[in-house]
């Protein structure tokens, strides 16, 4: 190929690394061409005849284009930027589908008309059947990148070519197609298999990206730098944090295969639990996050969140944070890595001194915990929504003895959430206890272990627990006393060691005596019961509000000024914890490149929730005026989300993300008012 003297490199023009360069030359696999030659001759062509030159017909062409639109559409704007650096070299960019039928081209014009000649245009088949060796037809049948020159192409009329072609995969290995590009044989470049290789895997980190419209997908790489590059490693994960696909470089970087990388979850794969990409995620300006992989290799990546909005909550609060593995997939060769040595410097996995932030029914409770952690006694968290129960769940999982004797041999040992009311309940019975091969019919046939199992050697977290159907109870119960799980359709029997946090906001003693809740499951998870105060009722809202502005924004935060401040201190915090996190968030995000957060950086809707349209000059008078207001708690609460809705026009998850408070509250509130 005759580039020009001052064509950039490959990787100058990817914005790629040197070390991607170095590794793609266009030196044909002269092996392969032999094993391609033997083929082409067994599939009965003869060198010297005339080429094949039946296209596809029109309609039939038609036909194939519809069913690689997605390739195509992924594909062209960078067979574009290809042509762009290829233009006037008597060369053609080619596009082809599995079958090796091409689909587009773009080239210049002397030689397409040259191309033409052999159909090398749209319609033209290039399969080795039908052409022997070529370089779409060889890439196709040897899955990897290819090169055939000149004489290298088994039909004498074939022989002015000089071809490079790459295979494009799908996220699941499989092949889509092929990128190539064709040139006059005098015009061969030994560049341009890396261009055509770095284009191929541009496509297919398209695809990538394409593929889940929800999803969780981390890009990352060892330097910062190459984060955003063609290099840089994609991985996407379900809402509830299973793999679902990764690119290749990815794959290289993790050193796992797709086979074996089915049975991983993103926890298993980077140690820490998936509720860290969100938090990352939703602070108000997030930098590169940095994790660390089970080979001690520290990555840098940003995490793409492409939820629906429904599932957004229940990822949140559903999320698998096991590192535990899932069940090995078929044909899985490499043996799973071992749990990360280290963790990530970012994560905000809370421990029991974290949450002592000077509030004495707070040290009080942390006192209590202290004395029964590790010690087999079951842990009840009670209290109001979004006062952390979560939080102070995995604080214990943090300080327990488990965490630290197995974290000092083989890494974390497993933190295992389950929201029992997040869960549907046909499926809540396969997720706790897992399900053997073939216990069902459908997509999910292949077994998988469930959260009991996963939280073997490390603490299970049964969120609202009084949200478990009552069935289900009696199951749970038998596990806890036995220490053993048998998964959905097997007669395996798992022995399981795990501390056990339950929490809910319901009355669970209430609901046991009238029947709603097993007694004995009642008596069996409450050993040592703590309720956590309401933000309103706790002493230490300015060290919390200053902890919660370091944690998003870093030592150098903007802080509240004495007007936002005393306006935070004066509210009721129906939302609790939570509430106050997402505010700092939000108000954060809103005064950036400022010093100081005004009340005019608050959200409307914690102004509106003061009660008056005149809060934000006349905020503290306001407040206290409803904070002197008779209405109880319950009622306070009650306005709160009423008025949240109607400002929403009755949409849920919008009032539900203003007040700071999961859909389940609401639609819980809903129900005991009776609507
Ligand atoms: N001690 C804390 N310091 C700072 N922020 C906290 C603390 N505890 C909780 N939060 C914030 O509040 C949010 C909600 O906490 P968490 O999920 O633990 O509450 P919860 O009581 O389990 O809520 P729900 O009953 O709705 O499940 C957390 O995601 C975090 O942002």
């Amino acid at each position: 190929m005759q580039y020009q003297a001052n064509r950039p490199s490959a990787g100058a023009l990817l914005g790629t690394s040197p070390l991607v360069q170095a590794s793609t030359d266009g030196v044909p696999d002269l092996q392969a061409i032999e094993r391609s030659h033997q083929r082409s001759s067994s599939y009965g062509i003869m060198r010297g005849q005339r080429p094949d030159l039946d296209s596809l017909s029109r309609a039939d062409l038609a036909q194939t284009l519809e069913a690689n639109q997605t390739l195509s559409g992924h594909a062209r704007p960078v067979m574009e930027t290809l042509y762009d650096q290829i233009r006037n070299t008597h060369s053609m960019v080619i596009l082809s589908d599995a079958e090796g039928t091409i689909l587009h081209t773009l080239g210049d014009s002397d030689f397409l008309a040259k191309a033409d000649r052999v159909a090398l245009g749209p319609g033209g088949r290039w399969s080795e059947q039908l052409r022997g060796t070529n370089a779409i037809g060889t890439a196709l049948f040897e899955q990897k990148p290819t090169t055939v020159h000149a004489q290298q192409h088994y039909l004498d009329a074939n022989r002015f070519l000089t071809c490079s072609a790459a295979p494009i995969f799908d996220h699941r290995g499989q092949v889509l197609g092929v990128l190539d590009v064709s040139g006059e044989c005098g015009s061969f470049h030994k560049h341009t298999m890396a261009l055509v290789r770095m284009s191929a895997q541009m496509i297919e980190n398209h695809l990538l990206a394409g593929s889940f419209p929800d999803c969780i997908t981390l890009h990352f790489h060892s330097r910062a730098e190459f984060v955003g590059t063609l290099v840089e490693g994609i991985v996407s994960f379900t809402p509830g944090g299973r793999f679902l696909a990764a690119n290749r470089s990815a794959q290289f970087q993790l050193g796992l295969t797709l086979a074996a990388l089915q049975s991983h979850t993103f926890a298993s794969l980077f140690g820490v639990p998936l509720s860290l990409l969100f938090e990352h995620h939703r602070k108000a300006a997030p930098g590169l996050l940095e994790l660390c992989l089970h080979n001690g290799i520290r990555i840098h990546g940003r995490a793409e969140l492409r939820l629906r909005d429904q599932h957004f909550q229940a990822a949140r609060e559903a999320v698998i944070d096991a590192p535990g593995l899932l069940p090995p997939a078929p044909n899985t060769t490499t043996p799973p890595p071992s749990p990360p040595q280290q963790r990530a410097r970012h994560q905000r996995r809370p421990d029991l001194q974290a949450l002592d932030t000077g509030d004495v029914r707070m040290s009080a409770i942390i006192a209590k915990l202290r004395r029964v952690i590790d010690r087999d006694i079951p842990i009840l968290i009670t209290g109001e929504t979004g006062t952390g129960k979560e939080w102070l769940a995995q604080a214990i999982h943090g300080d327990s003895a488990r965490f630290g004797a197995r974290q000092n041999r083989a890494g974390a040992a497993p933190f295992v959430a389950v929201n029992c009311s997040a869960i549907p309940e046909n499926l809540i019975e396969a997720e706790l206890f897992g399900y053997e091969d073939g216990a069902f019919t459908g997509a999910r046939r292949k077994g998988a272990l469930g959260k009991i199992a996963q939280a073997h050697g490390g603490t299970l977290f049964l969120d609202e627990i009084g949200d478990m159907p009552l069935a289900l109870q009696g199951r749970l119960l038998r596990v806890l006393q036995e220490r053993a799980v048998t998964p959905l359709g097997s007669q395996r029997v798992i022995p399981v060691d795990f501390a056990l946090v339950c929490a809910t906001n319901q009355p669970l003693r209430e609901m046991a005596a009238r029947h709603a809740f097993r007694e004995d499951l009642y008596y069996r998870i409450n050993g040592l019961q703590v309720k956590l105060p309401a933000l309103r009722d706790r002493s230490d809202l300015p060290q919390l509000i200053e902890r919660i502005l370091e944690d998003e924004g870093g030592p150098h935060a903007p802080r509240f000024d004495a007007q936002a401040q005393a306006l935070l201190l004066a509210s009721h915090w129906p939302g609790n914890l939570r509430q106050l996190a997402n505010l700092v968030r939000t108000s954060l995000a809103m005064a950036e490149g400022e010093e100081a957060i005004g009340p005019h950086h608050l959200p409307d809707d914690f102004l509106e929730e003061a009660g008056a349209p005149g809060a934000l000059h006349d905020g503290m008078h306001t407040m206290h005026a409803v904070r002197s207001d008779c209405l109880s708690i319950q009622d306070n609460e009650w306005a709160a989300i009423e008025r949240a809705l109607r400002t929403h026009a009755g949409n849920v998850s919008a009032a539900a993300k203003a007040l700071g408070v999961s859909r389940n509250t609401i639609y819980r509130r809903l129900k005991s008012r009776g609507h």
